[in-house]
Order: C-alpha cells, then structure tokens, then sequence
C-alpha cells in the first residue's frame, strides 16, 4: 500500500542551497506517483501558524449575523456558509451533497489602484476582514506571508525536480493567483458516512499546502489504491498537486483524489493555502514534459478561464447571482 512520504526541508527554502537538489528529486519522486507529500522542516514559524488558526477559530465562534455580514462576494473573497458548496466538477465522484463546511475565503490582496481591479477582471477585488476581531488581519497576513513563501520554494522545486532552470516557472507567479480558505467541519455523526465535509474532488490549481489541526479526517486515494488517511502530524504541511499542475506536466506529476469525513467528534479546523499562476498565464504541456513517446495530452488553457468555470460551477453564490 502506498503512504504519503515525508519531506523534510531542513529549515532551508533557498533554491540555491546545496540541499536542494536532493530535495527536488525526493519531492519529483513523491509528486510523481501518490501526489502528495507531508513537508517538514520549512520556516513557517509555528507560533506563527497557531495564531492563524486560532484567528479562524474566533472567526467561526463570531455570531452568524457577524460572519453572513461578509457573506462571500463576486470576487470569490468572503464567508462561505456551511452547505453552500457542492463540487459538481468532480472528476472522482458524482456529487450531489454540499460539503458539510464553512469557511472564510482570503484571495491575494489588491491595492484599490490595480489594473486588474480597475479592469473589471473576474475575482479580483479587495479581502472582507472580520473588523470586530482585533489582531485578525495581522495574524492572517504574517501567516500568509510565510506560507507564500514555502509554496514558491516548493514551486522551484518542481521546476528542479523536472530538470528545469530553479525559476523557470516563477514568472507565471509574479501576480499569482492565492486563496487562504480558513475552514471550519462540525462534528458529523459515525453512521453518516453519504454525507463528507469535503467530497472527493481534486484540486484546481497547481499547489496546495495545507495546515490541518490535530482532529484527522483527510483521506487521499492514490491512483490505482483504495482511500488511505492522511493524519495530522504536528507542524507539517501535507502538500498536493492540483489539476493546472498535472496539466502542465503533461500528467507527469498527478493530481490525486482526496476527501474530508470529520469523524473526531469535535471540530475541525483546517487552512489550505492554494498558490496558483496569474489568471491570464497560459497553462500548456512544458516542453521538458513531451518527446515522441510522450506527446501533449492535454489542450492548452487559460488557468482564469479554467478557474472561473469551476467556481461558478461549484458554488451556490455565483448562481444566485
Ligand atoms: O480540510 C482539508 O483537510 C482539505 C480541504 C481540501 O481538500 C480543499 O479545500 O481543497
Ligand atoms: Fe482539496
């Protein structure tokens, strides 16, 4: 049975240290069969990371009028209520049930002068910070700096891992595309196993690091296996490699299934932090990723016209609408 490898980046995040090679190799490996690896050893400062949980926990706990107040917007930014997203993308499962979830969706910040604010472009507009919690925005923003921070190393890795140039992707991310989703999993009874917090899907986008608490819950199904867990362990991230980066590596690194069943009997709180190229990038097969026994599978795509359908796809607010 395959299990979820542990990689640890012995507190460097410098693409051009003299560990990284060993670790882009190690990461290609893992990224290549199961699609996920726990990440050890990075430089989120874990003080750091237990205040942004505990800033999304005051933020589930506020009153629900509070939390409906920001109510998630046309700029994807906001509160999402519990039950109001079903993943009818799904490429794993025909779903049909909303996630049991709630969550508060932080996007990449833009000044009120930015072009692409200005222009009208999809989902780009100001966050909606909960302004009754004194300390959340500084708690969430030196969270997201850090966290940023490891995702673009990982993203030098991959480009190693593919015998690239350390940062050859890196343009794609110069005003890159990133959601901080600070979510909350009642407790769900034993016997409802039909109904998920989070039913299987995979990601959009091309990384996701997720920091969970100590509750368990995540599955992940590795291509060809049955679901195994995916625990917690304390600190880690469990990185995964979403749809946009499997197509980008003409299916090279995989994109695999995942789900959420909250059984611990207590809440759950987890904060995935998905960074993701600009809207406008063009995603096409990389050429280190094609010879003659390996042609391109998959068409090339805008990632914000990609995007735009799943989201509207997916969640009852873009509906509404
Ligand atoms: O909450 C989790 O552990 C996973 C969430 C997830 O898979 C997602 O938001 O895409
Ligand atoms: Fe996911």
């Amino acid at each position: 049975m395959q299990s979820i490898p542990l990689i640890d980046l012995q507190g460097n995040i410098d693409s051009q240290h003299p560990t990284a090679d060993a670790v882009a190799k190690v990461l290609y490996e893992a990224l290549s069969t199961i699609g996920f690896a726990y990440i050890c050893g990075h430089n989120v400062d874990p003080a750091v990371r237990v205040s942004a949980f505990e800033a999304s926990r005051r933020f589930h706990a506020s009153d629900l009028a509070l939390k409906q107040s920001l109510a998630v917007n046309a700029f994807h930014r906001g509160y999402i209520g519990m039950a109001t997203e079903t993943i009818r993308t799904s490429s794993v499962a025909k779903v049909t049930r909303p996630n049991m979830s709630e969550s508060l969706m932080l996007m990449h910040e833009l000044a009120a002068d930015d072009p692409a604010l200005l222009a009208g472009e999809p989902i780009q507009g100001p966050n909606q910070w909960p302004q009754w919690l004194p300390g959340f925005r500084p708690a969430i923003e030196a969270y997201i700096a850090q966290v940023d921070a490891l995702g673009r190393y990982i993203i030098r890795l991959v480009a190693m891992g593919l015998d690239m140039p350390d940062t050859a992707l890196d343009s794609f991310f110069e005003k890159p595309t990133t959601f901080l989703r600070l979510l909350h999993y009642p407790p769900q009874a034993p016997q409802e196993d039909v109904q998920m917090g989070s039913a299987p899907h995979t990601d959009y986008g091309v990384i996701t690091l997720l920091a969970q608490d100590d509750s368990g819950g995540l599955q992940v199904r590795p291509v060809g296996g049955d679901w195994i867990e995916a625990p917690p362990i304390p600190n880690a991230y469990v990185l995964n490699v979403g749809d946009m980066l499997s197509r980008w590596t003409n299916g090279r690194l995989v994109s695999t299934p995942h789900r959420v069943i909250n059984r611990s009997g207590g809440d759950r709180y987890s904060m995935p932090y998905f960074l993701d190229p600009n809207m406008k990038s063009r995603i096409e097969c990389l050429p280190a990723c094609i010879d003659a026994e390996h042609p391109p599978q998959f068409p090339p795509v805008v990632y914000g016209d990609y995007l735009m359908e799943r989201l509207n796809r997916n969640h009852d607010y873009r509906k509404a609408a």
